[in-house]
């Protein structure tokens, strides 16, 4: 006879005392079971419903379908509409080393930041002050230069360690992405000492494309205040490879590496060098962890051309004073980018010579195809963002 679970049950509820307290406590167990995994899935869920509420405090309802639809067309539009043949997977923090021609993603090393001076340009908190030592302490951070590689994230943190008010890490702690497991306090011990109303900072350029790292931020606050630093994603794709060429001088032309079929034109969007430029794709993830007001977009060819402009737009967007403006800056015609002119009649600091490379020369059809290639996504990114970068100007 076949086993019917229902009028075995149905048989214990009738018959039998000692069953129906079997059954009674049977329910029971379930019950709690059914409660407790549900509040382990709303635990690990993103709290949306608290974003939400603070989006819609700071932001006006149309600024909010509007980016809400954006992003959702950007994501589910056709696959025809943007390239034949994209394909894109979001590297995770546990795949964002497995490019072969980007192994090395925290490229930005100490001896990068050594050239700049290394030690915070600021006095040490505390140091021959009459700030209590209690008071001077190691903190995490209040706001992350989240991105983007290679888009002048090094010139952007290190114009903002010339503020006495900014405490900032000299090398990229790579928390969120790579170094995630060791939790808070060894992330707060790689900070500097600050004190009470200090700002304190640190720039990992690959947080910005981690699948993990925008739950990740949140999870330490949500109150963390995000920079992105953009740069056209042509250029930056030949910067990545450059760095890459550096270091590696065996590899395959830019030119057979950006293509998935080079007679017909279909750029690989699955290089990393690539993928990194999809900006408004990258973009939305974050969105969906914090409202747009706590989003800094930094341009990264207004860092060079006029970086007391834009150190203006960041010391707002932290709060603070406009410490840094015209007078710390000169133009370095060998460097060929803006400098800082050292306090006090010292010497003057350029970044160092990985910064500033000379990029290799591309076909120009090969980087007609990529400008074409970009053109949607950077459509998306300056509507979701309202701001025109200007990187599809006569192109
Ligand atoms: N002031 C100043 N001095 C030197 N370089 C400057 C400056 N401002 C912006 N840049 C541009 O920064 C590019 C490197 O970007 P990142 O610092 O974000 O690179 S990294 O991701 O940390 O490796 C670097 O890219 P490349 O020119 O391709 O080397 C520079 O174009």
């Amino acid at each position: 006879m076949e086993y019917n679970l229902v009028c075995h049950n149905l048989y214990i509820v009738s018959f039998g005392p000692v069953k129906n307290k079997l059954f009674v406590l049977g329910m029971m167990l379930f019950w709690i079971y059914m409660l407790y995994s549900c509040a382990g899935y709303c635990s690990s869920a993103p709290s949306l419903e608290v974003d939400s509420t603070r989006w819609q405090e700071a932001s006006s309802p149309s600024k909010r379908t509007e980016i809400a639809g954006l992003t959702s067309k950007l994501l589910f539009r056709p696959q025809s509409e943007v390239d034949a043949q994209v394909s894109y997977d979001e590297p995770s923090a546990a795949n964002t080393t497995k490019d072969p021609l980007n192994s090395d993603n925290g490229v930005d090393r100490t001896e990068e930041w050594d050239e700049f001076g290394g030690d915070q340009l600021s006095p040490e908190p505390g140091a021959a002050s009459n700030v209590s030592e209690e008071s001077v302490i190691k903190r995490l951070p209040q706001a992350i230069i989240i991105g983007v590689k290679k888009g002048g994230t090094r010139a952007l943190l290190e114009f903002l360690r010339v503020h006495p008010d900014v405490r900032a890490a000299g090398a990229e702690p790579h928390f969120f992405d790579r170094n995630y497991g060791n939790g808070l306090d060894w992330y707060r011990e790689l900070m500097p000492k600050s004190q009470e109303g200090q700002v304190t900072m640190e720039k990992t350029p690959s947080y910005f494309v981690t699948r993990e790292a925008p739950a990740r931020v949140h999870g330490m606050s949500r109150d963390t205040r995000l920079i992105v630093v953009v740069r056209d994603p042509v250029t930056r794709a030949v910067s990545d490879y450059t760095q890459t060429l550096s270091k590696r001088p065996d590899i395959p032309a830019f030119e057979s590496l950006v293509f998935r079929n080079r007679s017909a034109g279909v750029v690989d969007a699955s290089w990393s060098a690539v993928r990194i430029g999809l900006y408004a794709l990258h973009l939305e993830r974050w969105l969906r962890f914090f409202p747009p007001e706590q989003l800094l977009l930094v341009s990264g060819e207004r860092l060079i051309r006029d970086p007391a402009g834009e150190m203006g737009r960041v010391q707002s967007f932290l709060g603070l004073r406009p410490v840094v403006t015209e007078t710390h800056f000169y133009f370095n015609r060998t460097k060929g980018f803006p400098c800082l002119r050292k306090e006090g009649g010292g010497k003057p600091h350029c970044l160092g010579k990985t910064k500033g490379r000379t990029h290799p020369s591309i076909d120009p059809w090969v980087l007609q195809r990529l400008r074409d290639f970009y053109r949607p996504f950077n459509m998306k990114f300056y509507q979701m963002t309202g701001q025109d970068f200007g990187w599809d100007k006569n192109s």
